[in-house]
């Protein structure tokens, strides 16, 4: 069923709700072609949504090693854990064919965000005097 845009039903403007045929291509794009991008768009929010589920289930693991290194005075970073990660990853981006440089960089940034956490983790636990 079709949504008015009138005073009782807000748009996604106004609800802040996913539009998933939002574009700024509508009026330059044949009809057929914006249909098979929006088909091939409904996939990438897909994995999109994936990617975010999967990053969430990641850092609750990482907060855990966080905490668990604040208890027994570990440094927040462990360099030998991260070269091996980085060269499987390296191995496993290039059998699936994503470019491993991106991969590594992609880590990397992943791997900073969770030091930075495990540093606040470590300085929180220690201000409480533990
Ligand atoms: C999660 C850990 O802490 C840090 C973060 C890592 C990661 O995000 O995979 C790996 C090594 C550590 O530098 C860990 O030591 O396992």
């Amino acid at each position: 069923m079709s949504q008015q845009n009138n005073a009782q039903v807000p748009d996604n403007a106004e609800t802040g709700a996913y539009d998933p045929a939002a574009s700024s291509l509508a009026d330059t794009v044949q009809k057929e072609v914006m249909e098979e991008l929006l088909s091939i768009r409904g996939s990438i929010d897909n994995f999109d949504a994936t990617l975010v589920y999967l990053l969430a289930e990641r850092f609750k693991a990482t907060q855990r090693v966080g905490h668990l290194k604040a208890v027994h005075a570990l440094p927040p970073s462990d360099p030998g854990r991260e070269k091996a990660q980085i060269e499987r990853l390296r191995r496993l981006a290039q059998e699936a064919h994503l470019d491993p440089e991106f991969a590594e960089k992609f880590m990397n940034f992943i791997i900073s965000e969770v030091i930075r956490h495990h540093q606040t983790i470590s300085a929180t636990h220690a201000e409480n005097g533990n």
